[in-house]
């Protein structure tokens, strides 16, 4: 398929048509509503909100979509952790890459927000900001910090007093990694699914994506 470029010479599909064409071809690139597979999935879409590092809005609708083969091993990981007395909480899924390119206008460091001229796994629909909840109560487990602390204490080699804390951070990451997933050093709740790249950038908003 033809992917036309942007300015920075990265291909970005914004076409809903051309979408569509890569999904008939390939059922793997379709974006799948995460609570369709995971119904009931836990979510704090704070970019559906101003409470967020930008202090904006970025999304109308406070949605997680995900490529079908990422969504697919979140599945699986959350049937592992739920035998564990534990389930997800989700903060982002795909983001479209207009929302990256607002991100990065506010926080231009890249340890902390992709750089739009090399586009975000997010925008690939295949990267995950999420954290762990208690079944029981469905309170989230205590982190090393909030979601988006853009400081070395979010880091995943950032000594912990707490040994609690750290193994709530540890069994984060070794439930993804046991799916495919990686973490990404600097930020405790982002996570890339294998072969991320594969998946091309999008720029398509969730109202689209939504359409039936
Ligand atoms: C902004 C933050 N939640 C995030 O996802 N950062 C990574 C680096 C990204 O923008 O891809
Ligand atoms: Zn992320």
């Amino acid at each position: 398929q033809d992917i036309p470029a942007n300015k920075y010479g990265l291909k970005v599909v914004s076409d809903l048509a051309l979408y569509q064409r890569m999904v008939a071809k390939d059922a793997n690139m379709r974006m799948v509503n995460l609570e369709t597979l995971i119904p009931g999935i836990k979510k704090d879409i704070r970019y559906a909100t101003a409470n967020n590092f930008t202090k904006q809005q970025l999304y109308r609708q406070a949605l997680v979509f995900l490529r079908l083969p990422v969504a697919k091993a979140l599945l699986e990981a959350q049937r592992e952790l739920n035998r564990l007395g534990y389930g997800f909480k989700i903060f982002d899924g795909y983001r479209p890459y207009e929302v990256t390119e607002k991100m990065w206008a506010i926080v231009p460091d890249d340890r902390y927000a992709a750089n739009p001229a090399n586009g975000s796994g997010h925008n690939r629909g295949a990267a995950v900001d999420l954290t762990l909840i208690y079944l029981e109560t469905g309170k989230e487990v205590v982190m090393p910090t909030d979601f988006d602390d853009f400081t070395e204490k979010a880091y995943h080699n950032y000594p912990l007093k707490d040994s609690a804390v750290a193994a709530n951070r540890g069994l984060l990451k070794t439930i993804m990694e046991k799916h495919g997933f990686t973490a990404l050093e600097t930020e405790w709740w982002h996570y890339f699914f294998r072969d991320h790249k594969k998946y091309p950038l999008m720029d398509i908003r969730f109202e689209e994506l939504d359409k039936r």
